[in-house]
Parts: C-alpha cells; sequence; structure tokens
C-alpha cells in the first residue's frame, strides 16, 4: 500500500488550531503522512497574535530541499509565507522540484486581524505563486487584495474568481465564511469552465480559528491521494463543517475547531 504523503509550507501556531498544526492534524485524520517546511514561528492563542517569529531564507529552503530530495510529496499546501522573499522561494523551489499538485491558501491576516504578510508581499504572490496553484483558496478579503476588486456579492465573487484564473491559477476557491447575510455558507469554485456552489449550514460560533487552514489542509490531503479538485473539495467541505459544529469552547477568543469531528464518529466512539 503506498501511504499518500504531502507537505505543508507554512507557519507555526503555538495555539494549535491554524497554521503547521492544523495542517498535520487534518492530514493525519485523512490518512496522509504529512511532512513541514517552517517560514516562521507564531506565538498564538484563541485571544490573537503575541508575536511572529520568521525564520531565515536559508532555514525554509534547506527544510524544503530535504523532504523533496528523499520524501517526494504528493501534494504541497503553502499558508503563511511572511514576505516576499519567502513567496518568491517556495515558487522557486516548486518549479525546481516540477510539483504541479499546489494548494495555495493565501494567508494574510489572522482572524483577530493581525497580518501574518507584509504588505508589499502581495505582488509576489500575484505574479510567482499564484501561476503555479492547481487550487488557490481566498477568504473574500484576500479575494478583494488579489483582485483589486470590491466584493459583496455572490457575482462579485464569480467575477474575481474569474480574474484569478486569468492571472494563471487553474482552479479558484473563494470561500464564503466572510459573508455572514444568510444561514448557509457558501463557498464558490471557478475551475475555468464552470461555477460550482458548495453550501453548508453556517454554525453562529467564534470558534472559528483556522478554519481556512484545516479546509485548505483537507483538499491538499484528498487531492494527494489522486481524487480530482471536485471530490477533493467535497470531502474538504463535510470536515471542515463537523469541525466547526462539534465545538471544543477552548479558550476565551476565536477558539480552534476540532480536527478530529470528522472521523469521530467511526473511530472515537
Ligand atoms: N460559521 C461557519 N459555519 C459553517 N461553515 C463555516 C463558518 N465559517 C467558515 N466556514 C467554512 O469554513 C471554510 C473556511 O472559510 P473562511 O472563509 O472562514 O476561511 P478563512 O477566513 O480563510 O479562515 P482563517 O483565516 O480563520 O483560517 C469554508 O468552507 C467556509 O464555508
Ligand atoms: C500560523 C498561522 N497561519 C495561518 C493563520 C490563519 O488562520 C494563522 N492564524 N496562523
Amino acid at each position: 500500500m503506498t501511504v499518500s504523503r504531502a507537505l505543508t509550507i507554512a507557519g507555526s501556531d503555538s495555539g494549535g488550531g491554524a497554521g503547521i498544526q492544523a495542517d498535520l492534524k487534518t492530514f493525519q485524520e485523512l490518512g496522509v503522512f504529512g511532512m513541514t517546511a517552517i517560514t516562521a514561528v507564531t506565538a498564538q492563542n484563541t485571544l490573537g497574535v503575541q508575536g511572529v517569529y520568521p525564520l531565515t531564507l536559508e532555514a525554509l529552503k534547506t527544510q524544503i530541499d530535504s523532504v523533496a530530495e528523499d520524501l517526494s510529496p504528493h501534494a504541497i499546501k503553502t499558508g503563511m509565507l511572511f514576505n516576499a522573499d519567502m513567496i518568491r522561494l517556495v515558487s522557486q523551489q516548486i518549479v525546481h522540484y516540477g510539483w504541479e499538485n499546489i494548494i495555495v491558501d493565501p494567508v494574510m491576516v489572522a482572524k483577530g486581524g493581525q497580518s501574518l504578510l507584509q504588505e508589499e508581499a502581495d505582488e509576489a504572490l500575484i505574479t510567482s505563486l499564484l501561476p503555479l496553484a492547481k487550487v488557490i483558496t481566498p477568504n473574500i478579503p484576500e479575494a478583494e487584495v488579489l483582485t483589486g476588486m470590491e466584493i459583496r456579492t455572490l457575482d462579485h465573487r464569480k467575477d474575481a474568481a474569474k480574474r484569478l484564473v486569468d492571472l494563471g491559477a487553474k482552479n479558484v476557491m473563494v470561500k464564503g465564511g466572510h459573508d455572514s447575510t444568510n444561514d448557509v455558507v457558501t463557498d464558490l469554485l471557478y475551475d475555468g469552465h464552470t461555477f460550482h456552489l458548495f453550501e453548508g449550514e453556517r454554525k453562529e460560533t467564534k470558534h472559528t480559528h483556522g478554519t481556512g487552514c484545516t479546509f485548505a489542509a483537507a483538499i491538499t490531503a484528498e487531492i494527494s491521494k489522486g481524487n480530482n479538485v471536485l471530490d477533493a473539495i467535497q470531502t474538504a467541505k463535510a470536515f471542515i463543517q463537523s469541525a466547526i459544529e462539534d465545538q471544543l469552547g477552548f479558550g476565551s477568543g476565536h477558539g480552534p475547531t476540532n480536527h478530529w469531528a470528522y472521523n469521530k464518529r467511526n473511530v472515537y466512539r
């Protein structure tokens, strides 16, 4: 049996709900062997980000090389990339190793509003990394920054998704978590030809720390197994819905989601 392997290139979240920690937990729950290249260590909890400590470019490059040269990941996810130099380095490494299953979560700010990406890095994200993405998963504010468009409606989201495909992404998933206008959360996928909607019941909760990381990690895990993008997103949507619904209630701010909820009924009886 071949065990699928996925690499996450992202920041560490000491609080355990987002970043590298969310990615590894999600990979594990979906039966995928997880590997990491850490861009920055953050001190975070449910109340906010208390510190951001980037690693050197050399440290990031060596981690990616170590994984690439011996462990051959089947899919690669990027999360918090911190600055333009890291984005360019990661893009060069992806091209160098000929990796194709690239899932880009264009992390810019944490739920509490603190910046996780330096402002001048937006351009590098658009020009270097976006064209390499098999799937890019912006939330609404990130899609606004990447396209320069104001997004108020689903039609605006469709226009933004088209713009991002024009910029080179193969599939664009504009998530709906930030649109709280109705009881259904709708995520919109554009594959360059067709729009697909993925709907879930909106849970009234402040415990949504790391939802974006977890969702993108689940897509990555499913793609690493050889699934197509639509099937991968279907599973990822079910995974994040369970993780949000089955509240842990930790901390006094934006608490983490429950990464083992999806498997709970089968495994943890
Ligand atoms: N309150 C909610 N109820 C149900 N589903 C939600 C809710 N909030 C977010 N989601 C789902 O979670 C996934 C992530 O979406 P979201 O827009 O929250 O990402 P994000 O803002 O990038 O997350 P973060 O930056 O905190 O990691 C999407 O599938 C979205 O539909
Ligand atoms: C390290 C890290 N990556 C991503 C996010 C976005 O949820 C976060 N809060 N922290």
